[in-house]
């Protein structure tokens, strides 16, 4: 049968299904989690599943994970996750010889979206997050009613595409809701785009893609104001490059937005849906935010204008433990590496595999997250799993072994996304502002919401329905 392959000697136990091409494509798809264990069951922690075309050698003892992530020479991820970036949003390949420009160069600039910068990044989002939330105009006693994932796409796109590629010195309310409309029906063909379905079967998403490139080009972003530092660089980079044209330009532009929205809106979501169904999490968020607003005497009328440092911001234990165990419930990113030669990896002690060039290797961290041995009832939302003694809780066993790997929302090693810290503070800023200033609760829940499991293996799930909520001016708090 096509794409069938015996079992070298060293080579880990094989699983190819009998359909031609797709292998066991589509019992992994249906339940990843599942079908993992019940490989896992007869296989033991290391397995190889034929997968669409490719081999796939799953590593699922956590354990082994450093012997996986060490090795990124031989593991590669860049030319992996280039490959498939360039599909999904247009752009050309970068190291492709004929356009010599340096995809590790241009990885360099993410170092602005840490450390100095990120705090010029958080004073943004505060700035542009007051600002939108001063323009839904509510009056004090008015409970106004939306749905809660429509509110965190329409707020953090918003906030997110002004932080950083700069305001607009005109009202620009009209193309940011179109842009937020087009991103989400871009965004529902992603999981199809990385399953490298043609776009051109995917109804108009060619047109939508082509759309939301123009928001990118260099005369739409060269007026803009306030524009972050890392974009500004990047911007610069890639202009100084005369074998990319302005399209190719504003196609990376678009793919690092897409990096920067497309994981952290549904995030927020959860860690805010999570919160407002149970009330001792909520309370005690609340009351932690309410602390550290008190103490900047923040202002709140008669025009919010809550401005908290980093610091503040990494002084909120309990919301910070709210979110990670928020990453630990709905995250579901799959580490993928290429192997780029035959070689034999080895683990601890006298024991290893053999690797054929072109196979990857995976890493897929759920599983870890949902072991009851790591996590007592790991099926439970526990907004303080991740705090002890005041402080974040960095220590977690599998048995009586310290786990370095427990908890792995944004990758490992050479694919750890660079955008992490930036993605927590938003999402705690966006957290302590509608908290700090309204009263919010869900009004009905027709049905149970779930995660829906159509994006497993590539980033943070999404519901399987809308939450209806209504939200208004805190009573009961001095303004
Ligand atoms: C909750 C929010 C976020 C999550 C869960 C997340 C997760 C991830 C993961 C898992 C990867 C690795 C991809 C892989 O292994 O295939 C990644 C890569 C990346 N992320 Fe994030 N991310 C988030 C927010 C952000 C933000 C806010 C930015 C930028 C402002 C960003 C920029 C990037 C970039 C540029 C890469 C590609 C890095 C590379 O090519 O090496 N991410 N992210």
């Amino acid at each position: 049968v096509l794409g069938r392959r015996r079992r070298r000697d060293g080579e880990p136990p094989l699983e190819q299904g009998w359909i031609p091409y797709l292998g066991l494509a589509l019992e992994f798809t249906r339940d990843p989690q599942a079908f993992l264990l019940s490989c896992q069951q007869k296989n033991g922690d290391i397995f190889t599943v034929y997968l669409a075309g490719k081999y796939v050698t799953f590593i699922l003892d956590p354990f082994l994970y450093q012997f996986v992530i060490q090795k990124n020479k031989q593991l590669d991820f860049q030319e992996f996750a280039m490959d498939l970036s360039s599909k999904v949003f247009g752009h050309p390949h970068l190291n492709d010889p004929k356009i010599p420009v340096s995809n590790e160069q241009l990885h360099k600039l993410y170092n602005y979206l840490q450390g100095k910068e990120l705090n010029n990044l958080i004073e943004s989002v505060m700035r542009n997050l007051n600002h939108r939330l001063n323009l839904e105009q509510l009056k004090s006693t008015e409970w106004k009613t939306d749905k809660l994932l429509d509110f965190c796409y329409r707020t953090m796109i918003e906030v997110s595409f002004a932080s950083l590629y700069g305001t607009s010195p005109c009202d620009e309310q009209k193309q940011i809701s179109e842009l937020m409309q087009k991103f989400r029906k871009f965004d529902k063909m992603f999981p199809y785009l990385v399953a490298k379905i043609p776009i051109k079967l995917l109804w108009n998403t060619k047109r939508i893609r082509e759309d939301l490139i123009n928001y990118f080009i260099s005369r739409e972003l060269d007026g803009r104001l306030n524009m972050a530092f890392v974009i500004e660089k990047r911007k610069e980079f890639l202009e100084q490059h005369k074998y990319l044209q302005d399209h190719d330009i504003a196609a990376h532009h678009f793919a690092l937005f897409w990096a920067a929205v497309g994981n952290t809106v549904p995030a927020t979501f959860w860690a805010m849906y999570y919160l407002m169904k149970h009330p001792e999490a909520f309370t005690a968020v609340r009351d932690e935010i309410d602390h550290v607003l008190q103490s900047k005497d923040q202002g709140l009328a008669p025009v919010f204008n809550i401005r908290l440092s980093k610091e503040d911001l990494d002084s909120l234990i309990n919301l910070g433990s709210a979110i990670n165990e928020t990453f630990r419930f709905c995250s579901a990113s799959m580490n993928i590496r290429v192997s780029q030669e035959d070689f034999t990896l080895k683990f601890q002690e006298d024991r290893r595999i053999q690797l054929r060039k072109g196979d990857c290797v995976a890493i897929y961290p759920p599983l870890v997250h949902m072991d009851p041995e790591i996590y007592n009832h790991p099926e439970v939302y526990k907004f303080d799993r991740f705090m002890e003694n005041g402080k974040e809780k960095t220590t977690f066993y599998k048995g009586d072994k310290k786990l370095r790997y427990y908890l792995m929302p944004f990758g490992s090693g050479s694919s750890m996304c660079p955008g992490r810290y930036f993605a927590i503070n938003e999402i705690k800023i966006f957290i302590t502002l509608i908290l700090g200033i309204f009263d919010i609760e869900i009004v009905k829940e027709e049905k149970l919401i779930k995660q829906d499991i159509n994006r497993a293996g590539l980033g943070i799930l999404h519901p399987n329905s809308e939450v209806c909520f209504r939200y208004r001016l805190r009573q009961g708090r001095k303004i």
